[in-house]
């Protein structure tokens, strides 16, 4: 696999419903700068899933953008997509890399040092330090955001790439990078920006 830039990963925004509007946004994040796509929806039905994605895998080749999906193993190899980002209570990682084969990027959502610890022995491509701040785009199932310090500590023992999710914007990017992130994973940032694409090349440029 080549070397993959987590510098920016958008996370698209699920409460996005009309689909012009949804791939408008995308369009614009990877004009701006977007290093990496995560497809997450946790409302679709898997048929409408499946064609968002692949609508989504066909803009971001025309950008050589990775497409990883969020959660669901089956729609990454139904579109061949990159990769997938996975939760500690979605499907195991060792099951999903036998699923997806070697050349694809797993990433894992981590929530404390023990997890972290634990992700060192697992056939992974980078860690999601989730969440580093609060958020009031995820309500449910949403840990304790581990902040910076959380974000040192796990960079001190951490083997792989580490990406941080929840409340991330222009105003915290820089400090994430300097304590050791490799990048920055962003919903409302971008999606929600009054010029999504300005959003993404101004949060780019602090990177
Ligand atoms: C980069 C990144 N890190 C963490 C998460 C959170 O994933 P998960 O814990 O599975 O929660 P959901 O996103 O599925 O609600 C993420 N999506 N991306
Ligand atoms: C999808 C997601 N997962 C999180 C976690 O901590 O597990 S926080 C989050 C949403 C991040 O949205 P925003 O950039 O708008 O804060
Ligand atoms: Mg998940």
């Amino acid at each position: 696999m080549n070397a993959i830039d987590y510098r920016l990963m958008f996370v698209t925004d699920d409460r996005i419903k009309d689909d012009t509007l949804f791939f408008k946004i995308l369009e614009a994040s990877l004009k701006g700068g977007t290093t990496i796509v995560q497809l997450r929806e946790k409302q679709l039905h898997t048929k409408l899933f499946y064609h968002r994605a692949q609508q989504a895998k066909s803009i971001c080749e025309t950008y050589n953008v990775p497409l990883i999906i969020n959660d669901r193993v089956d729609i990454a190899l139904a579109i061949n997509a990159d990769g997938v980002h996975l939760g500690q209570n979605d499907m195991p990682v060792n099951i999903a890399r036998k699923l997806l084969g070697e050349n694809k990027i797993i990433g894992l959502s981590v929530s404390n040092i023990q997890q972290a610890e634990a992700s060192n022995r697992l056939n992974i491509n980078y860690i999601g330090i989730s969440p580093i701040f609060s958020t009031n785009t995820k309500t449910k199932d949403l840990d304790k955001p581990m902040g910076i310090s959380g974000l040192k500590n796990i960079r001190k023992i951490s083997n792989n790439p580490i990406v941080c999710i929840g409340g991330v914007d222009e105003k915290n990017v820089s400090e994430i990078i300097k304590n050791g992130a490799n990048g920055i994973a962003v919903v409302s940032a971008i999606s929600k920006a009054k010029n999504p694409e300005n959003a993404a090349k101004y949060l780019k440029q602090l990177l």
